[in-house]
């Protein structure tokens, strides 16, 4: 449902021509779950901008299902991206303006679902944020809105969910939970993970583990 090809990135940094991808191959399938690794500054965010057509490619190709990302408009993306790709970011991304409760929910009515009383409760629940859903993103801890933003982009049953260090700002006990939650959920609704961690022990939890190093993916092999 995802594939890569021959995918080529970089920045100008004054005169310089910084390259961050050179030739990124990657097959997913829909179901899969993927922890993305790599030192920091290896262009992980990079990659998941492409896919997210948050961002253009340099060159190459990033296919979601028989959608070509890389060579649609951006409103054609946008729309893409609205209905089939949740994100959980390093920035939360939460609006201001909105409760919890209205900022989970936000995704799903944006891409014009009706509501679904037993995931929404399956959701809040695993993720302990019922005492939190009226209040405002700036009222929450960072783990708090990390965790709404969790909840927002798994109740749009999206297709692909691309996550950033989707437990950077938890502590371990709720940082493993997030992340079986997250395996646990995705798997039901046959959504693709592709998951950006520093940490082997959440790598663990996924069916697979690839490694961003010089510009392009390996296949971490499991031991
Ligand atoms: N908009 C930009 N303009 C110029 N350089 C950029 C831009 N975005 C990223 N870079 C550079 O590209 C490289 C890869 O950055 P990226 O954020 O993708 O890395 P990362 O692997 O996600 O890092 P981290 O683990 O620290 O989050 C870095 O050297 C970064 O400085």
């Amino acid at each position: 449902m995802l594939r890569l090809v021959e995918l080529c990135k970089g920045y100008l940094d004054g005169d310089e021509y910084h390259s961050v991808l050179q030739g990124a191959e990657l097959q997913l399938k829909q179901g899969e779950q993927l922890a993305l690794m790599g030192e920091s500054g290896s262009g992980k965010s990079t990659l998941l901008n492409l896919i997210a057509g948050l961002d253009t490619v340099g060159s190459g190709e990033v296919w979601l299902g028989d959608v070509p990302i890389h060579a649609i408009s951006e409103r054609e993306r946008t729309a893409i991206r609205r209905n089939n790709i949740g994100l959980v970011f390093q920035q939360f991304n939460l609006l201001p303006t909105l409760t919890t409760a209205d900022n989970i929910r936000f995704c799903r009515q944006l891409k014009g679902l009706d509501d679904k009383p037993e995931l929404w409760r399956q959701i809040i629940s695993a993720l302990d944020l019922m005492p939190l859903l009226h209040r405002y993103p700036e009222e929450m801890s960072g783990g708090q809105q990390q965790r709404a933003a969790i909840a927002r982009a798994l109740y749009m049953e999206p297709q692909i969910l691309l996550a950033d260090e989707p437990t950077g700002s938890l502590d371990e006990r709720n940082a493993g939970a997030v992340i079986r939650l997250l395996v646990g959920l995705t798997k039901k609704l046959n959504c693709t993970l592709l998951l950006v961690t520093h940490s082997k022990q959440v790598a663990e939890y996924m069916s697979g583990c690839i490694r961003l190093q010089g510009g392009q993916l390996h296949v971490v092999p499991r031991r």
